[in-house]
Formats: structure tokens, C-alpha cells, sequence
């Protein structure tokens, strides 16, 4: 079986019409020849090893691998707030931490992480009040209304986080992630701990904005169903230290759905991807050196 490890050259999505679109304003992202090593009392942990991957402007990547990878690692790079050990990480070619981008990225984690003493429209507009500080108290409202509707939340602009669900309670970090207009989105397992059919309306909502906005997205998922109905290119890593050991272009139409799951290539690209991540598992050994 011939998958591609090559950048492809129709990652630009197409609009809801089917028209060709250009990115918004996203970066290219190159990340080459990239290592991570964290000193500890016990040795040498590198997370990261000589990991190369291009992400062209306004697509949606996912990185499956196992537990301990390097994937979080791998966002931290990309948001600026870890240094690479070795190798670079650029957003169109300038260094990720002197690019004008380091701004413009947004991250969605795990967990919520809301401040329980904010209300849902008040925590999406913390972040405008530091992003965007050029907006004014009215229009930092009417933006957060509009992303906490957008994710479905009508209604529960004024609640506190501990009276909304664990679901709900994480559309607010996405509308949050997505109110002061990233370029970037990284998400780390961001649906990891919700019901089936709340993750299910979220992945669709999560695509369907992705079409509107025209970011560039890395999707972090120990979900290979997840990265199928998601991705526009899958980068499967190694256990640790973990590096890339196949990049796989998923090309299925799109709205992707129940039916998309039946079909044999979906199927048979389950198995492969399943089949990679046995045979580079994860390390029994807490240090390298
Ligand atoms: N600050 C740190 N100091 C020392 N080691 C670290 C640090 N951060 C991460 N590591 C180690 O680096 C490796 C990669 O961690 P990382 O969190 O990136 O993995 P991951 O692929 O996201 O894991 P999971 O899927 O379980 O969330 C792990 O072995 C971890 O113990």
C-alpha cells in the first residue's frame, strides 16, 4: 500500500460551495529537523527527535502517536513557549519565536481551564481584553456572544463554569481559543474527555468553522476514527523518542460521516494507521541518553 510522505499540493480547503479558497492570512509552518530533550534528576528525556513536517497555510493536520511521544511537546514548540533543543520551527520561514504569528495562536487544551469566578462570556473575553485590546467593552461582548453562539451556547452566556456541562464547559475554551481570531489553532486532545455525540456535534462544529475561518489547524487525538473524520493529513509518530513515521493524506469528501466510516479505504486506513502504532510503541524506559 503507497501512502504519501510528501507535502501535498491541494491542502488548501475548498469553501462551502466547493470553490478553491486561499488561507486567511495563516502561516506556512515548517518544522525541520526538530529535537526536544528535557534535563531531569534521572537523566536525559528526549521527547522529540529529528522531527520534519511542512503544514501548509490553512490546513488541518492531526498527529496520533502513543502516550508520551512528544505530542504536547510538539505544540508547546509550535506556540512559542518551549525552545527546540535542535532544528527550527518557522511560520513562512521566520523563526517561531521572532515571527509576527506568535500572537495569532491559539490553544485549546485537554481540559477547559476555565477561571470558575468568570462567567462563559466573561472567560471568552478575558482573552479579547489581552488579545485584542484595541476593541472596546461593547464590541469585546458582542464578539464573545457571537463565538459562544457559534459553538452552540446561546443561552449560557452568564453561567459560571460549574453550572455548565464538561462538554459545554469545553466549547467555551474552543470559543475562547477562537474569539481573538488565531491564525494557528493547536488542540491537544480537546474532546478526549466528552460523551460520543457531544464529541461528534464538536467535531463537526469544529470543521465546519475551520471552512468558515481559514486557519491552519494541529489536532492532537489518540483517536484514530477521530483523526480520519477530522484531518486533511495525519502524521503518525513513534514512541519516544518520538519522531514521524508516516504522513498520510486523507482525501475523503467532506461533510465526513457515518457513511464516511463504512467505506473500505476508511477501514483499511484504520488498520494501517493501527498497525503503525504497534509497531513503534511506546518506550518502556523512563530515560535516553
Ligand atoms: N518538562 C518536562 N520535563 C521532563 N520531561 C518532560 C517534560 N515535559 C515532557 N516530558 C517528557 O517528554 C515526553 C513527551 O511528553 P509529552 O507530554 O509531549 O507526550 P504526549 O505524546 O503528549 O503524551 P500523552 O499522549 O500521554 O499526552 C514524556 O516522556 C514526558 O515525560
Amino acid at each position: 500500500m503507497q501512502y504519501s510522505s510528501s507535502p501535498p499540493s491541494t491542502l488548501v480547503p475548498a469553501a462551502a460551495g466547493g470553490a478553491p479558497r486561499s488561507a486567511a492570512g495563516a502561516p506556512d509552518i515548517k518544522i525541520a529537523d526538530l529535537s526536544v530533550a528535557f534535563g531531569t534528576p534521572q537523566g536525559k528525556v528526549t521527547a522529540l527527535q529529528n522531527v520534519n513536517v511542512d503544514i501548509p497555510s490553512g490546513s488541518f493536520f492531526t498527529i496520533v502517536g502513543p502516550s508520551g511521544c512528544g505530542k504536547t511537546t510538539l505544540l508547546k514548540v509550535l506556540s512559542g513557549v518551549l525552545p527546540p533543543s535542535a532544528g527550527t520551527v518557522a511560520f513562512n520561514g521566520k523563526p517561531v519565536e521572532r515571527s509576527s504569528f506568535t500572537g495569532q495562536v491559539g490553544y485549546v487544551f485537554q481540559r477547559p481551564l476555565l477561571l470558575p469566578w468568570r462567567t462563559a462570556i466573561e472567560n471568552v473575553m478575558l482573552t479579547l481584553e489581552i488579545a485584542r485590546p484595541e476593541l472596546s467593552k461593547r464590541e469585546r461582548i458582542s464578539e464573545a456572544m457571537r463565538w459562544l453562539h457559534i459553538t452552540g451556547l446561546k443561552g449560557f452566556e452568564h453561567r459560571y463554569p460549574t453550572e455548565l456541562s464538561g462538554g459545554m464547559q469545553q466549547r467555551v475554551s474552543i470559543s475562547r481559543g477562537l474569539a481573538f481570531q488565531p491564525k494557528v489553532l493547536l488542540m491537544d486532545e480537546p474532546f478526549a474527555a466528552l460523551d460520543e455525540i457531544t464529541r461528534e456535534r464538536l467535531q463537526e462544529e469544529l470543521v465546519t468553522l475551520w471552512e468558515k475561518v481559514r486557519i491552519s489547524v494541529v489536532f492532537i487525538t489518540h483517536s484514530i476514527p477521530e483523526a480520519l473524520l477530522l484531518s486533511q493529513r495525519i502524521v503518525v509518530m513513534s514512541g519516544r523518542p518520538g519522531h514521524v513515521v508516516e504522513q498520510i493524506d486523507i482525501d475523503f469528501p467532506r461533510p465526513r460521516n457515518e457513511d464516511t466510516r463504512q467505506e473500505p479505504r476508511f477501514i483499511e486506513l484504520q488498520g494501517h494507521i493501527r498497525h503503525l502504532l504497534r509497531e513503534n510503541p511506546h518506550s518502556t524506559s523512563a530515560t535516553t541518553h
